[in-house]
């Protein structure tokens, strides 16, 4: 089947685990009590603080709404409030040039090589749209965010419900079966295919490094690296 659009995951995908949970999570963690002491009067941030108060039987207090997310952190919680929040943190260390967003060279690659033929790049990621654009923007490649036609986030729903892909299929505005997902995670891939989406799986031997083969892959195609996604 043709492909027309790429979506793609981030972590596990184009750029490393490791980056994430060993260099992202530690600064996001870190930063929060301060972060909230000093922006948690602002409307975007206080939001996103009251959302998880109120899910966690009305706490009223700062302290304890910053334990809660310390907890979320260690356990990779992919809430969507977390998410806003390690978004605006991550801004400062990006700006500051405290650390650049990791990417795989044969994913920047291949991402360049599919923009330049003309097909259209989508990431759908749990980290915020505007996490996913930092991300982007200050990647060991460079500043990739112009090959990028759209950005979805967990605003349109978990990673692994199906819903999620036929949202944003419909924002795409492609059939659902021109469009190829990439993602490093079988339950995702099992989603966006139950939504009509082609999938292949990215099982890279730095963050896994037992292969998954056979019955493991749920019989999405399996590739190791970027380089190796054929599509005419
Ligand atoms: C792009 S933000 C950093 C990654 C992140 O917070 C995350 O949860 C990544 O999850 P993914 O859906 O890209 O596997
Ligand atoms: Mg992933």
């Amino acid at each position: 089947m043709p492909i027309r659009a790429i979506l793609t995951d981030i972590e596990g995908t184009t750029s490393s685990i490791s980056f994430v949970k060993d260099v992202l999570f530690p600064y996001a963690r870190r930063a929060l009590p301060g972060f909230v002491a000093t922006r948690g009067k602002e409307p975007a941030v206080r939001k996103w603080l009251d959302t998880v108060a109120t899910e966690n039987g009305g706490m009223c207090e700062d302290g304890m709404v910053v334990e809660v997310l310390q907890g979320w952190i260690d356990e990779d919680r992919k809430h969507t409030a977390l998410k806003a929040l390690q978004g605006m943190i991550w801004a400062d260390g990006y700006r500051s040039a405290d650390f650049t967003a990791h990417i795989y060279p044969d994913a920047a690659d291949a991402l360049k090589s599919w923009h330049a033929d003309g097909t259209p790049l989508y990431v759908y990621s749990s980290g915020s749209v505007p996490a996913q654009r930092l991300f982007f923007g200050h990647s060991d490649a460079g500043d990739l965010t112009p090959m990028f036609s759209g950005w979805f986030d967990t605003e349109m729903g978990g990673k692994r419900e199906a819903d999620s892909y036929r949202n944003i299929v419909a924002a795409m505005g492609l059939p659902a079966g021109d469009i190829l997902f990439l993602s490093d995670v079988v339950e995702e891939l099992d989603a966006a295919r139950e939504a009509g989406l082609q999938t292949a799986l990215i099982d890279r031997l730095e963050d896994y490094p037992k292969p998954r083969t056979g019955e493991a892959t749920h019989g999405h195609t399996r590739v190791e690296t970027f380089d190796r996604i054929q599509f005419d």
